[in-house]
């Protein structure tokens, strides 16, 4: 090989090489850019998610600034977050929308847009969405979807009946002696009582017996009686801001798929939120469900509809409307959950604050007094579910307690399919929030709304026959209300009719005055310590 010839030789070896390595490199490159798009290409979307299309797709609706990731969460926590709601309802009118992280949540804070959504679009805002991943929630009430939640509700509804009503008065009777004997005996005493602590117990018992069937000891055995133990630990867990398990707070952030996985891994960790939560509600469903086999096997589907309980009820002769299907197992203890849950501390909560309101108003007092005592004298002393009409101003009071602090503060529905309301575009999936409580401050329907004056619900009372019939509704409204309604404010007219028959509560130094600092959450965050004097009337 001549000298030139083998230049070329090894010129084309080098330039094969190097077209080799070019290449190899050149592919390299590619392959990494293209792990690197499938790396960050879930990033990059998660970022969007959280941090740019939330803003972008609710841009056409008015509301306080988006934080990326947080959204208005900081705000929303600051005090409690439905005074949030509040706020910024006089900052941006009764249509606007928040962030709850990259969540958003379109409020609306006016009756007739509560009617359209609660009512006249029922069957577009159907649903709820749950916060936490309730395990019970696919058979109960709150969080159970379209055709089956219909069908179980129609089964349930019969427990709320006339006659049913009637027959839960005793129940309540027995409760409330228990709790008269510990006012009576802190009167003579001269010691104050915690009005909430004592209501809190009564309303466990009250609902322990007509739900459950059993006696809950929540006042003779607070500290250890297994199934009040269970039941407020259970409340407890349930919480949305600070304190809230973790798997809500990931919940705010995360798809429900992820928030379901944390759940189930930290149901597994002794000592969590979330396994307290689980531990505690297994043991009360346990409970019910024990129960109401005992009840079915006592006897067939004869009429048991007086003076049983909600177990005995829905084991026994409850049906779905339209297919005559009885109800599982699983339904019916996730529905006596419910009811546990939903019944304990509402109610609990609107009689301490309605005996707090009266300590406060000497007028309002009075007017209950006389109106007791007019019953009295016409022979009324343990009234029924009937005889409670008898008592107008004792349910005024109620009323306007249930105005001036709300259990029940926001309706929550979530938009079916692409809707407008009030011109306004909201896509399918959003979560809506009727902001009843704001609607329930605003001087428009309620005059002077910070003052108590339970006059206002007098029917005769031309503010009542003027204000919007959807101003009002701290049970929520359409298909989708309070199922216990009725139930509660039986039970908190007989504990208030009850409580005034025979004592006296003074505020003392150290009661709170009103607006209190803590205002009610949505679950359940209740206004603690209300420490007032007792004296026999
Ligand atoms: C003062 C006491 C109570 C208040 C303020 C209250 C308030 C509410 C509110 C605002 C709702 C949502 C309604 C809606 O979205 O339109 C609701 C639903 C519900 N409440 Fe009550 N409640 C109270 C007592 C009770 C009681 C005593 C029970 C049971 C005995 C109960 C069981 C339920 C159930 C099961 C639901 C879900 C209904 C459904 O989605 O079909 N509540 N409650």
């Amino acid at each position: 090989m001549t000298s030139t010839s083998k230049y070329r030789e090894d010129w084309k070896l080098r330039h094969v090489g190097s077209t080799l390595f070019l290449g190899g490199t050149l592919m390299l490159s590619i392959i990494m850019g293209q792990a690197l798009i499938v790396l960050a290409a879930p990033v990059l979307l998660a970022l969007y998610h959280w941090a740019i299309a939330p803003a972008v797709k609710f841009r056409h609706i008015a509301g306080p600034p988006f934080r990326p990731l947080v959204g208005n969460l900081p705000e929303l926590f600051k005090n409690e977050y439905h005074e949030a709601v509040y706020q910024w309802s006089l900052q941006y009118g009764p249509v606007y929308r928040f962030f709850m992280g990259p969540t958003p949540i379109v409020v609306l804070a006016d009756p007739e847009l509560s009617k359209n959504v609660g009512l006249t679009l029922f069957h577009d805002f159907h649903d709820r969405t749950a916060m936490q991943s309730i395990e019970t929630a696919p058979d109960g009430l709150v969080f159970s979807k379209g055709a089956y939640w219909a069908g179980a509700r129609s089964a349930v509804m019969p427990l709320f009946h006339t006659e049913q009503l009637e027959a839960y008065a005793p129940a309540m009777h027995g409760a409330l002696s228990k709790m008269r004997a510990r006012m009576t005996e802190a009167a003579a005493k001269g010691e104050p009582v915690e009005v909430k602590q004592l209501t809190q117990q009564l309303s466990f018992d009250i609902i322990g017996k007509a739900a459950f069937g059993v006696d809950f000891e929540a006042q003779t055995d607070a500290e250890t009686g297994p199934l009040v133990v269970a039941a407020n630990k259970l409340i407890n867990t349930i919480k949305i801001g600070s304190g809230a398990p973790l798997e809500t707070v990931v919940g705010l952030f995360f798809p429900r798929a992820v928030q379901d996985c944390i759940a189930g891994l930290m149901k597994l960790v002794p000592g969590t939120m979330e396994r307290v939560g689980f531990e505690n509600r297994k043991f009360l469903m346990d409970v019910a469900e024990r129960t109401a086999a005992e009840r079915r096997a006592r006897g067939g589907e004869d009429d048991v509809m007086r003076s049983s309980d909600f177990l005995t009820y829905l084991a026994r002769t409850a049906r779905v409307k339209d297919t005559g299907r009885k109800l599982t197992d699983r339904e019916i203890r996730a529905i006596a959950m419910e009811v546990l849950l939903a019944g304990s501390d509402t109610t609990a909560t609107t009689i301490a604050m309605a005996v707090f309101f009266l300590s406060y108003h000497a007028d309002a007092r009075n007017k209950v007094y006389k109106e007791i005592d007019r019953n009295a004298k016409a022979g009324v002393k343990e009234p029924g579910y009937s005889d409670l009409a008898k008592y107008s101003y004792v349910e005024q009071v109620v009323k306007e307690t249930l105005r001036m602090f709300s259990t029940g503060p926001l309706l929550i529905r979530t938009a079916k399919r692409d809707m407008h309301v009030a011109g306004t575009h909201i896509p399918a999936g959003t979560i809506v929030w009727l902001a009843t409580e704001t609607v329930h401050r605003n001087p428009v329907h309620f005059p002077d709304p910070e003052q108590f004056r339970p006059e206002r619900f007098d029917p005769h009372n031309p503010e009542a026959l003027q204000r919007h019939p959807y101003a009002y509704l701290p049970f929520g409204l359409g298909p989708r209300m309070c199922v216990g309604f009725k139930f509660a404010m039986e039970e908190a007219q007989i504990a208030l009719i009850t409580l005034y028959q025979s004592f006296r509560f003074e505020p003392r130094p150290d009661t709170p005055t009103w607006p209190l600092k803590v205002w009610a959450g949505i679950v359940l965050k209740p206004s603690e310590n209300i420490l007032l004097d007792v004296y026999l009337r």
